[in-house]
């Protein structure tokens, strides 16, 4: 007996319905839908979708409305991780692409990719020690940016951020592609923690409390400014000793209570999507959309600093100044720069040698 080729499909994908979503084979969906799709929203690319970050991240970005075309790719497990969301009955069109052959395909016109590609750390490991192994990956994921979807706006999750914002950027200067506005080093964990720890402290719920967080992402670079929480406050000399080190060692007391299987993931997807759907908002054209990330920046002598900054149609349109410090915010600030200074030479260099 012969079988026409949509035939075939439709028993293959009967056998293998996890194949359904991935891209060889969005043929015969297209074919089995009425629909044609084409609403509205913005087109979203998680890179490291499988992971521990990845997953969450693409299921909660699978129920914003902002998003139309949720594309999730990664070197292993993308088809099973896409048949699951894909069956979630929210608007979001997902796909699912596997491996460098498909990276291409994944990164194809979207306008907002975020990156948690990249393996985490263990006890005892600092996230420079991850370098090694995430700075090739990142590299590889930003040059197909860079040919693929050049005016996307990159989230980049991957560790140690205060070094692959750099190399990021380096590749996308290579390339000729490079835009400050459109690269940000997602540091929104810190915000996230740090209202949780301030708002405990005070009493307060969380969602009514604002602490800039500034610097970078990775223990004396990440700076809490205190005294500019919201609402207006005042901290105990014991409070603020107390509060600063929890914020800075966040990651660490989850690293550990993990016990050697992996770092903060829910609570980074949480984080992720926060900051993904203010982009998604800036995009829009919202006025005032305002968070903290590590970004391009004349605020410090750093090339690079982690600020408020405003997200508008372009990106990140404008950056803050740091506002007023405290005599114990200015002696962590210096400690922060000398840190972020070497760490993000070494990103740069890591292109440029
Ligand atoms: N910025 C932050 O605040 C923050 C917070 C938490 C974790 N992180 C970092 O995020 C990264 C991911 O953490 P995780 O817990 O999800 O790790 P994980 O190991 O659970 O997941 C990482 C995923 O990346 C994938 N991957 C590896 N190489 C890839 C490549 N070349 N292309 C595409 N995908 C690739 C893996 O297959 C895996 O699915 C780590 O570097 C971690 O340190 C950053
Ligand atoms: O601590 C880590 O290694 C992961 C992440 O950067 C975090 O802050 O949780």
């Amino acid at each position: 007996m012969e079988y026409s080729n949509q035939r075939i499909a439709r028993i293959t994908a009967h056998l293998y319905p996890s194949n359904l979503q991935m891209e060889d084979s969005s043929g015969l969906r297209q074919a089995m839908c009425r629909a044609k799709g084409g609403a509205p929203g913005f087109k979203v690319a998680i890179l490291g979708a499988a992971g521990g970050i990845g997953q969450p991240l693409a299921m909660l970005m699978k129920t914003n409305p902002l998003v139309s075309v949720l594309h999730l790719y990664d070197v292993v497990n993308a088809p099973g991780v896409t048949a699951d969301i894909s069956h979630m009955d929210t608007g979001a069109v997902v796909r699912g692409f596997l491996g460098q052959p498909q990276l291409e395909s994944a990164l194809t016109g979207m306008d907002l990719v975020i990156i948690p590609a990249g393996v985490p750390r263990k006890p005892g490991m600092t996230r420079d020690d991850l370098f090694n192994i995430n700075a090739g990956i990142v590299r590889t994921l930003c040059e197909g940016i860079a040919k693929c979807c050049p005016n996307a706006i990159v989230n980049l999750i991957s560790n140690p951020v205060n070094s692959t914002v750099p190399i990021a950027a380096e590749v996308f200067k290579k390339a000729g592609t490079y835009d400050p506005k459109r690269l940000l080093g997602v540091t929104m964990l810190d915000v996230v923690r740090a209202n949780t720890f301030v708002a405990e402290v005070l009493g307060l719920d969380p969602r009514e409390v604002d602490v800039p967080v500034v610097g970078g992402h990775a223990g004396v670079t990440i700076l809490p400014l205190l005294s500019q929480v919201k609402p207006p406050c005042s901290f105990t000399p014991q409070e603020i000793e107390y509060l600063t080190n929890r914020i800075q060692n966040g990651g660490t007391e989850v690293v550990e209570a993990k016990a050697g299987t992996g770092s903060a993931t829910l609570s980074m997807a949480y984080a992720a999507v926060k900051f993904a759907d203010a982009c998604l908002r800036g995009l829009r054209g919202d006025a005032g959309v305002v968070e903290c990330a590590f970004v391009a920046s004349q605020v410090t002598e750093l090339p690079f600093f982690a600020t408020k900054v405003r997200l508008g149609r372009t990106g990140a349109e404008e950056v803050f100044q740091l506002g007023p410090l405290n005599e114990y915010e200015r002696i962590g600030l210096e400690k922060a720069k000398k840190e972020l200074a070497e760490s993000i030479h070494k990103g740069v260099s890591f292109i440029k040698k």
